[in-house]
């Protein structure tokens, strides 16, 4: 807590006008982007089957918010993720928007391939800071995962495809315990170099706290700009939102969320959701930034999916003010 000693620094305090009151980094990076991952990382672990029509009608909800990329599924074995088996199908029927990316995860060329049969125009890829998660979540070693990478960058770069890239656990994994910022440098080395024009830092059981996020993205900071990162947190211990506000100090301008907080990594017990969208988006806008997204709309869309998955939103901000909104 800050201490005021004297009138006079107390009356100086008073009179900052309350911009000077925001995170640094706010101040310098107004625009904070927003990476939707509710319809992809929110509902891959939903037990009950979601509906294909289901899926549709909330990402284009989503698509109505101004959030301007939404995860829309992902391309993996339907024997590991049984939740995203209608892939392709959701994939065509969504109404795309021009101003909206709608990137899909792709855990190898067969990923990839089918991916470029529904025309995505971006795909992501995921490895993991721990040997123990890759293993567990794509049955490989993390150095396998990299060669995996490497041959969707490679046919990528033949269709103008952008890649994003995940990396899971960079702080902590449910199997191998603590994480080494050093670990996660060398994997973020590794899929800038082939050419991930992005890196998601994903804290995917929730672990990190202000400390840990911190000394992370600093040590990833020593090989590249904060301009190629994103946070991608987990609220397990209800850490999302300072941890992303420790990254966003340090200059990252991205952050990925899942609307209603949905969500949970299949390979990851006990994790919960992400951040949830609408609290994020009620943070940023609480500090002055500009995210393009109407909080009105999201609250919707988030109230829409928790009610047809029949779960009770996670998401703060959502509880506070639907019915304030639409009741
Ligand atoms: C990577 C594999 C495929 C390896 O799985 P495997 O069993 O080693 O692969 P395989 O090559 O032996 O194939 C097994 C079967 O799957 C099929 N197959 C193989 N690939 C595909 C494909 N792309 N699409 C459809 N089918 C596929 C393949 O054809 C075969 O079918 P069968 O011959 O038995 O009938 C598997 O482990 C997998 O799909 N893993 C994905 C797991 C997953 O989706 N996890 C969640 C996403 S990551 C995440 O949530 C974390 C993140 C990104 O959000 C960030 C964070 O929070 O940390």
């Amino acid at each position: 807590m800050v201490r005021i000693t004297s009138t006079r620094l107390y009356l100086q305090f008073l009179r900052r006008s309350p911009a000077e009151c925001t995170s640094k980094a706010i101040k310098f990076h107004s625009d904070i982007k927003i990476v939707e991952v509710g319809p992809r990382d929110g509902l891959q672990n939903e037990p009950t089957h979601v509906p294909t029509d289901i899926k549709v009608d909330f990402i284009n909800k989503l698509s109505e918010t101004g959030l301007t990329s939404i995860e829309t599924t992902s391309f993996v074995s339907p024997k590991w993720v049984p939740q995203m088996g209608d892939n392709a199908e959701v994939f065509k029927k969504i109404t795309k928007k021009e101003n909206v990316d709608y990137p899909v995860l792709v855990p190898n060329i067969k990923g990839l391939m089918s991916a470029l049969e529904v025309g995505a125009k971006e795909v992501a890829v995921f490895t993991s800071s721990s040997e123990a998660f890759s293993r567990k979540n794509t049955n490989c070693s993390i150095e396998e995962g990299i060669t995996r990478i490497k041959e969707i960058i490679d046919v990528s770069k033949e269709y103008n495809l952008r890649v994003r890239g995940y990396i899971s656990c960079v702080v902590g994994c449910p199997y191998d315990g603590f994480i080494h910022p050093l670990a996660v440098t060398k994997v973020a080395t590794a899929l800038l170099e082939l050419g991930c024009y992005e890196i998601s830092l994903g804290d995917t059981i929730g672990i990190g706290t202000k400390k840990t996020i911190y000394n992370m993205v600093k040590d990833i900071l020593n090989v590249t700009k904060p301009e190629n990162l994103a946070i991608h947190c987990h609220d397990t211990y209800g850490q999302a939102l300072t941890n992303i506000c420790t990254a966003l100090d340090l200059g990252v301008k991205v952050v990925d969320s899942s609307v209603s907080g949905l969500g949970g990594c299949p390979y990851a017990k006990g994790a919960s959701g992400n951040v949830a969208t609408e609290d994020l988006v009620y943070m940023l806008h609480g500090l002055g930034a500009t995210t393009g997204v109407d909080l009105k709309k999201l609250i919707e869309a988030g109230h829409f999916i928790s009610t047809v998955i029949n779960r009770p939103t996670a998401s703060k901000v959502n509880t506070a003010l639907h019915s304030k909104y639409f009741l």
